[in-house]
């Protein structure tokens, strides 16, 4: 085995999902601990890989090591892991607020550490990951954080103080996006849609406007001016968005959340 997930939850069985489509490793280099045999026989039937109910049996069995718990159980995940890491070992963190120096410290000796931010959208390979790592991890250990993560979107590589606003605008924007499409889709349905169908329209509105920006590279204020004729509907929209702080809110939601990730 080569990689082992500690927990295969949602951002477990992600990242699973992308690895495993694009070859970068084969289902029998990847073993997953789950807390009950419930979750290892879903871990087998959704992803063919190989589980255990030991998390050291991960460790033991494979070098890069994924902490895919909450961030609640990292400190008692990694008291049970850490007398059988090595320095040959990389840690990997997914967890808002668990710096590069905590997992260090935690693991009690110089190990090579790396912290991920991915989010859901790595379900259908379109996620957004930021990375950073510490001092021990060669380039040659990069190459291969980001041949995973690539797997399942894109990846950016950023100093560690960035990592607490990668994760309020990727880690958790994508259920800020879930509540502005299904309030869309609601407006639809009261002017008389069928639910189904406002759905499709509100999440392709949103998909194909991340597209275009990310494709144009154009400034997403050129964009929005672009949709508003004068006296027209939108520009009506936009006044009433205005009036009722949609800015702000989103402002102050990511800066809640930045803010939380560094008291964790
Ligand atoms: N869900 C998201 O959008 C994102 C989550 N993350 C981070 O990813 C990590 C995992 O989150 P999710 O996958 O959403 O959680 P989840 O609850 O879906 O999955 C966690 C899994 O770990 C298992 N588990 C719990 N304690 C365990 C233990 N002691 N040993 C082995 N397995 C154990 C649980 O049974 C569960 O299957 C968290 O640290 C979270 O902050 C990061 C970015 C985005
Ligand atoms: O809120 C959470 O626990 C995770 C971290 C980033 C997105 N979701």
């Amino acid at each position: 085995m080569k990689i082992g997930f500690i927990g295969c939850g949602n951002m477990g069985s992600a990242m699973i999902g992308g690895i495993l489509k694009n070859g970068v490793f084969e289902k029998n280099e990847i073993i997953v601990s789950n807390l009950t045999e419930e979750g290892s026989r879903r871990s087998r039937e959704k992803l063919g890989v190989v589980t255990t109910l030991d998390n050291c049996e991960v460790v033991k069995n494979a070098n890069i090591v994924i902490l895919a718990v909450k961030p609640q159980f990292y400190e008692e995940v990694i008291g049970e892991i850490k007398s059988f890491l090595t320095p040959q070992h990389m840690i990997v963190g997914i967890a808002p607020g668990k710096t590069l120096a905590w997992l260090e410290e935690k693991c009690e000796q110089p190990l090579k550490v790396v912290r991920l931010m991915p989010n859901t959208p790595a379900q259908v390979g379109a996620g957004m990951t930021g990375a950073c790592v510490n001092d021990r991890v060669t380039e040659e250990d990069l190459d291969q954080i980001l041949a995973i993560t690539n797997s399942f979107g894109r990846t950016e590589v950023v100093p560690e103080r960035l990592m607490d606003a990668v994760s309020a605008v990727s880690g958790c924007s994508p259920a800020y996006v879930f509540m502005f499409i299904e309030a869309m889709a609601d407006a639809a349905v009261a002017q008389g849609m069928p639910r189904k169908q406002a759905y499709q329209f509100a999440a392709q509105a949103v998909l194909g406007s991340a597209k275009l920006l990310l494709e144009t590279g154009m400034h997403p204020g050129e964009l929005k001016d672009m949709v508003c004729s004068p006296a027209g509907t939108t520009i009506e929209g936009v006044r009433i968005l205005e009036k009722n702080g949609f800015r702000s809110a989103v402002f102050e939601a990511l800066q809640g959340a930045a803010d939380k990730g560094k008291k964790m």
